[in-house]
């Protein structure tokens, strides 16, 4: 049984496919104090939350059985996702469900502040009938600037146009074919700050979005001109807001978000030229289903070990690719603990080929899969979301190359691992039909299957020496289940594989060490 901990108000009918799963249990909390949390999440496998709750690193580690972290929404800024990343927890968000009443939202804040609507209500609700005061300006003909061109904004842009708007957007990753197609003008950051008469934020809060919307900027934008905030508090400086307002540069600003939240007593609430909303970008009823329903599938999908897309700390991978790679994921793992057991010492690198039809994919999941492999034979917590991660605080040096040719076959799959003391190869592929199997190990050819417990001797190839293994194996009551002997030369070096029915003592490694000509023993568990 999952235990799946909520832990902010979510739609009843949203987490339905969560309360009605048969092998899943869950807690529903909404008013945790931050004691009771660290409780409560050392017992869950999945955490479920909106904004509210701080998902930070001591919440984390405290999630003893975690796997995975859902947000409903779409910023994940209340939660550590490097944290969550080095204890190989997925984060899922729901990315989409919440763009339209967001973009909605943002249309209304955007009519509300051009034409005084809070204003006005308030004074007319106090018994006024104050018509001079709050004359507004039109949509009409006025020029829009979109900062960031992604889901809300593209839908933000196509609401504008219907208003007849001109829509000048800057995105780093906007291309002029795309801007054509939505009917946006491509801009750069200056212009659009600069030929604005309505300017809105949609990017996420990031170290270079950070008060991207500061003095600087207020300095270049034209007299008059109203701001719009409703992504996230932070990207526009509120101290130079305050000023610019105060200084009659800015007419007026419209902010959902804040640097703080909740703001409380914010100097910008003491001017009459801006209006506010509690974060009320994604509370629609049909936002909060969505979002909630598309998480819940999400969690339940990784507890299940399904395939799942948002995962906000992995590079997503395309349904299609995933069918093509999921065949390979043993032979990967499999390949990674093979190569990391025939290998003394430290390790300096791994290095994946990746040969024939593969080498046509984009194998970097592939490749998370084979050093998570490699990294599980000296660390127990380590998954294919941390293994890059621990990787690279280890030093360790990751590379992929990509060889079109095969060797004959339809896709080879070789790992290199390079320690202190040296290089050794290993080499599998997916037989159509058959599975993983283990072709080469270093020089030598063989066919294994890549699971059980095995033995690989180094050995000077001489008669007799295959019996006497076979004796010692006996004496020690390991039954061998498969052998394969691999030699360069007659009488040169060679190799024995051996499967065998149980993992091998200490003891009789020490008893194989013995012969003359034995030059190593390795017992590999895969
Ligand atoms: N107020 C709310 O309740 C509410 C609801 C939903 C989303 N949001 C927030 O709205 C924002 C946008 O959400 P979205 O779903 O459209 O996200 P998105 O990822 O689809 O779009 C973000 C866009 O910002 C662009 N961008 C990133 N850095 C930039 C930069 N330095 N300059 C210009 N553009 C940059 C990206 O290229 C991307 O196109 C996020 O911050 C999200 O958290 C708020
Ligand atoms: O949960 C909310 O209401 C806020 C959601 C919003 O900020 C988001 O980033 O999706």
């Amino acid at each position: 049984m999952y235990r799946v901990l909520i832990t902010d108000p979510l739609s009843d009918q949203g987490i339905e496919k969560l309360t009605q799963a048969p092998d899943v249990e869950v807690i529903l909390n909404t008013s945790l104090s931050k004691e009771e949390l660290l409780e409560e999440i050392s017992q869950a496998d999945a955490l479920l939350v909106r904004s509210q709750t701080k998902v930070t690193a001591e919440v984390i580690q405290a999630g003893k059985n975690l796997k995975a972290i859902g947000r409903a929404g779409v910023g994940v800024d209340n939660i550590d996702i490097p944290a969550a990343t080095s204890r190989g927890i997925i984060v899922v968000n729901a990315p989409d469900g919440n763009t339209i009443s967001t973009a909605e939202h943002t249309f209304a804040m955007m009519i509300s502040l051009a034409r005084n609507i809070p204003q006005g209500y308030r004074s007319t609700v106090q018994g006024k009938w104050d018509r001079k005061s709050y004359v507004g300006v039109e949509l009409n003909k006025k020029t829009l600037g979109i900062i960031g061109l992604g889901r809300i904004g593209t839908e933000l842009s196509k609401r504008a146009r219907v208003f007849n708007m001109n829509v000048l957007a800057y995105d780093p990753y906007l291309t002029e074919e795309r801007a054509h197609k939505i009917g946006v003008t491509k801009a750069t950051l200056d212009e659009a700050i600069a030929q604005s008469d309505f300017i809105t934020v949609h990017t996420p809060l990031t170290k270079e979005t950070h008060h991207l919307i500061s003095t600087e900027a207020f300095n270049q934008m034209k007299p008059g001109v109203r701001l719009i905030n409703c992504a996230r508090g932070g990207i526009i400086d509120e101290a130079a807001l305050l000023q610019a307002i105060q200084d009659g540069k800015v007419a007026g600003a419209a902010l959902d978000v804040f640097e703080t939240e909740p703001p409380g007593e914010h100097p910008l609430f003491s001017l009459p030229q801006v209006i506010a909303t509690p974060h009320l970008g994604a509370s629609t009823r049909e936002a909060q289903e969505n979002v909630a329903i598309d998480v819940s599938e999400e969690i339940l999908h990784i507890l299940r070990d399904q395939p799942f897309k948002n995962a906000v700390n992995l590079p997503s991978i395309p349904a299609e690719l995933q069918e093509k790679l999921r065949p390979y994921q043993i032979l990967a793992e499999k390949l990674g603990l093979f190569a990391i057991q025939t290998a003394d010492g430290a390790l300096d690198e791994v290095t994946i080929t990746y040969s024939g039809e593969l080498a046509d994919w984009d194998t970097a999941p592939l490749t998370r899969i084979t050093l998570k492999g490699a990294l599980s034979h000296y660390l127990s917590d380590v998954n294919y979301i941390n293994a890059p991660h621990l990787a690279k605080e280890r030093g360790v040096r990751v590379t992929e190359q990509k060889i079109s040719k095969a060797q004959g076959f339809t896709n080879l799959f070789t790992v290199t691992v390079k320690t202190n003391t040296g290089e050794h190869q290993v080499a599998g592929t997916l037989l159509n039909g058959l599975g993983p199997r283990i072709l080469k190990i270093d020089q030598y050819s063989v066919d294994i299957l890549p699971t059980g417990h095995q033995l690989l001797i180094h050995h000077h190839d001489r008669p007799g020496a295959i019996g006497r293994v076979g004796t010692i194996l006996g004496n020690h009551d390991v039954n061998i289940a498969t052998m394969q002997v691999g030699r360069k030369d007659i009488g040169g070096q060679a190799i024995m594989m051996l499967t065998v029915d149980k993992a091998v003592p200490e003891e009789l490694l020490k008893d194989l060490e013995k012969l003359d000509e034995i030059q190593s023993v390795t017992a590999i568990d895969l």
